[in-house]
């Protein structure tokens, strides 16, 4: 679904990253491990068309999206969650929901979004700012399956979040997944990554040095812990 070939990036005089190739499958969960600083947000925002200082390919469904505005790649099926999560604070969860344009044919109709997470009905009143931690990543994922996306970029979502709501995050991931939404999630979690995608690629200064499966990362989990930093 997603082919990512020879992706070089900079800012400025500074070149961040150094040629990355990977491959993301239809109905698959992927992560991106690695360091602070690898490169990993910088990669998803260059997926987005976020981040227009780089060179490579990238292909959706094998078509060519490396040049296209952001729009253009929400109206292909992809959709970003940012690391802050972008939700609106002075809009309800509904609005928050309902404000951005939907933009393809498998936008998610808001019935379907509050019958997968029935906690969003609940507080559909609610400010989006009053909802926990878990909440929020909750809306701004369903936000994105709203406007209609197939595979969901998403930027550490239980980064600062508590082991209860981690926990939270990854049935939310299994959710999107079993409707058929392709994930590639960065996550410095390697236990968690392990529990929630199929496989992982290890980012290090700008380049993809390991593509592991679940069972390497559990064999391997202290060392890369260590590699981590963590
Ligand atoms: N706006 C920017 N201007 C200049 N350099 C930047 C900018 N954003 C990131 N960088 C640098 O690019 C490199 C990669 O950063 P990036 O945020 O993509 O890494 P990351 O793996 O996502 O790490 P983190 O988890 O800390 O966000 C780092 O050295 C960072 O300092």
């Amino acid at each position: 679904m997603l082919n990512v070939n020879t992706l070089t990036a900079r800012y400025g005089e500074a070149q961040v990253l150094q040629g990355v190739s990977l491959g993301v499958d239809t109905g698959e969960v992927a992560t991106l491990v690695g360091r602070n600083g690898a490169g990993k947000t910088t990669l998803l925002r260059c997926l987005m068309g976020l981040h227009r200082s780089m060179t490579g390919d990238i292909e959706f469904d094998g078509t060519s999206i490396a040049t296209l505005p952001p729009h253009k790649r929400c109206r292909l099926g992809l959709g970003y969650v940012p690391d802050d999560r972008g939700i609106y604070a002075s809009l309800s969860v509904e609005e928050n929901l309902t404000l951005p344009p939907v933009t393809g044919p498998n936008a998610w109709p808001l019935e379907k979004v509050y019958e997968t997470f029935p906690v969003l009905a609940e507080r559909r009143r609610q400010a989006g700012t009053h909802l926990s931690g878990g909440e929020q990543q909750m809306l701004a994922i369903a936000r994105v399956l709203r406007m209609g996306a197939r595979i969901l970029l998403a930027d550490e979502p239980t980064e600062g979040l508590a082991p209860l709501l981690v926990r939270q995050i990854g049935e939310i991931i299994r959710t999107v997944k079993e409707h058929g939404v392709t994930v590639l999630l960065i996550e410095q979690n390697v236990h968690f990554a392990s529990t929630v995608a199929d496989r992982h690629y290890l980012i290090a200064q700008g380049r993809v040095v390991e593509s592991l499966d679940n069972a390497e990362v559990e064999r391997r989990e202290h060392e890369l812990l260590e590699y981590l930093g963590i």
